[in-house]
């Protein structure tokens, strides 16, 4: 099988060898991946296949686990993460990520877009009001809260909330957003806003999705790579996936006859 997701043009993540291992269990195996830029990747797999393992190795956020261990490479940037010190600072400015439920701080909706541009040194006062706004119209909630920037973050709806934390991502301008099951939470009102907000966002940035969702990866998704037990099984453009994937697990998986 190729690591190459199909016909790849320009790519964000190469990612070599990968393997992890919590204490002594393997949670990934032999990992070989591309993921495109300015693309949306959806990571696909039953319960406890690595998904979120695999996510959380691409802003290194998995090294904050007791006894975790990873070989293998990770290339970003020109830089293998695993090898070469990283500043975990610069790299989160480079790769956001939102998690299954919207965790806002508990601060002003403006304090937590302007979070991440503080952190880097910025304090002028415009030019942070410019980029609230800005980050908070790409994440489509601007309307939604102009009036009351300095309320808590913590009574927005979960939906809000939740575009709350892509706005406060986009912040810094990274190059990558990270999704863990980013709608799992969410009614099929607010999947539906955030889902389109991800195909707006991909003009920009590149996404990488974790979904249980097999319509939501169909619909969204640009390339698929679907997991199991720890193992890429098949990668490619999602229509193919979906309609007519290689190898067996895929098939059985997809139909839902597993996961
Ligand atoms: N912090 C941890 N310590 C030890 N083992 C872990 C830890 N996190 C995950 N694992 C194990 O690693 C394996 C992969 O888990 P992971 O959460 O990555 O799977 P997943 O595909 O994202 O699952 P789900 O879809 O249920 O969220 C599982 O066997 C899990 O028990």
């Amino acid at each position: 099988m190729s690591s190459a997701i199909g016909s790849m043009v320009d790519t964000a993540f190469k990612v070599h060898e990968l393997n992890l291992w919590y204490g002594k269990n393997q949670a990934l195996y032999d990992i070989e991946l591309e993921i495109a830029k300015r693309e949306v990747t959806a990571i696909i797999g039953p319960s406890g296949c690595g998904k979120s393992t695999f996510l959380k190795t691409l802003n290194l956020m998995a090294r904050r686990v007791p006894n975790l261990r990873m070989t293998g490479e990770i290339n970003f940037q020109g830089k293998n993460l695993l090898s070469e010190k990283t500043d975990l600072v610069e790299l989160r400015k480079e790769i956001g990520m939102i998690f299954q439920k919207g965790n806002p701080f508990p601060q002003s909706i403006y304090d937590n877009v302007a979070f991440g541009p503080r952190i880097h040194g910025l304090r002028n006062k415009k030019e942070l009001d410019t980029i609230v706004q800005d980050s908070l119209t790409k994440a489509a909630l601007w309307d939604e809260v102009k009036d009351r920037l300095k309320d808590s973050a913590l009574a927005l709806s979960g939906g809000q909330m939740q575009r709350l934390c892509i706005a406060r991502a986009i912040a810094t301008n990274p190059e990558v957003i990270l999704m863990d099951e980013p709608t799992s939470a969410l009614d099929p009102n607010s999947t539906n806003r955030v889902e389109d907000l991800i195909l707006e966002l991909k003009e920009k940035f590149t996404i990488v999705i974790v979904t249980h969702n097999m319509q939501q990866a169909a619909r969204i998704s640009d390339r698929t790579a679907f997991f199991l037990n720890g193992k890429v099984i098949e990668t490619g453009e999602t229509d193919k996936i979906f309609s007519n994937p290689e190898e067996r697990a895929t098939e059985e998986y997809i139909s839902g006859r597993f996961g």
